[in-house]
């Protein structure tokens, strides 16, 4: 059995909210960019927050967000984690970690091990790094499109502390990235959802299972 951090991400109903605390995720993440199915506004983020209460992390996904959205959704959502999922610079993401202190996710698309290195960019500056499939140019998203990458890349890093693992992961896959990355964290959207933005009770459970059991 391994001890590994798992989060839920684009969560947008109360039921979807109720499986990943009964399957003990650690973290959920709220979608703060429009153009996504996982879309949340303030008033249901503050509906989802007050559910939550205190037995689970809320993660805020935002994408080259301005000030304004992250301020209401960080209120709305009682926000403990700021994720940055955009084409955000190493001087963005520092100004983001100290105008609303609080701990910042930088997403860094992985799709070559230059890709990899990127992440040096931003040592010392983001506390956590989420690798994600990069998504193609034309891609109506920059994630959350169930694309995975070449976990062997991640090779360096394994042992580390600070990271996630993102994209395409799902039940199915999720024992055998664990193993082969041993990332301390691991986030999946869509291999959770039985429709874009439709999430599965049963799949988030199988999900946190496997990678528990892994
Ligand atoms: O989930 C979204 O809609 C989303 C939108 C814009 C940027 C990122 C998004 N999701 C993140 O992408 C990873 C990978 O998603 P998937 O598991 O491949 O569907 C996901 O974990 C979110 O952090």
């Amino acid at each position: 059995m391994t001890s590994v951090a798992i989060k839920i991400c684009g969560i947008s109903t109360p039921d979807a909210l109720d499986a990943a605390i009964a399957a003990r995720a650690d973290f959920i993440g709220l979608v703060f960019f429009p153009p996504s199915p996982r879309n949340v506004d303030g008033h249901a983020a503050a509906a989802l927050a007050a559910r939550a209460g205190s037995s689970i992390g809320r993660v805020g996904l935002f994408v080259d967000a301005d000030d304004g959205l992250i301020a209401e959704s960080v209120k709305a959502g009682r926000l403990d984690v700021i994720q940055l999922h955009g084409e955000e610079t190493p001087e963005r993401v520092a100004q983001v970690k100290d105008r609303f202190g609080l701990p910042v996710w930088k997403a860094i698309p992985v799709a070559t091990g230059r890709d990899v290195e990127k992440a040096q960019a931003y040592k010392g500056i983001a506390d956590l790094f989420l690798f994600d499939a990069r998504t193609p140019k034309d891609a109506a998203l920059p994630g959350g499109m169930g694309l995975s990458f070449d976990w062997s890349l991640l090779a360096s890093w394994r042992g580390r502390p600070g990271w996630g693992l993102a994209g395409g992961l799902s039940p199915a896959n999720v024992a055998d990235a664990l193993e082969r990355t041993g990332a301390p964290l691991l986030d999946t959207s869509s291999g959770v959802e039985s429709a874009p933005g439709q999430k599965d009770p049963e799949l988030i459970r199988a999900f946190c299972d496997a990678a528990r059991n892994a």
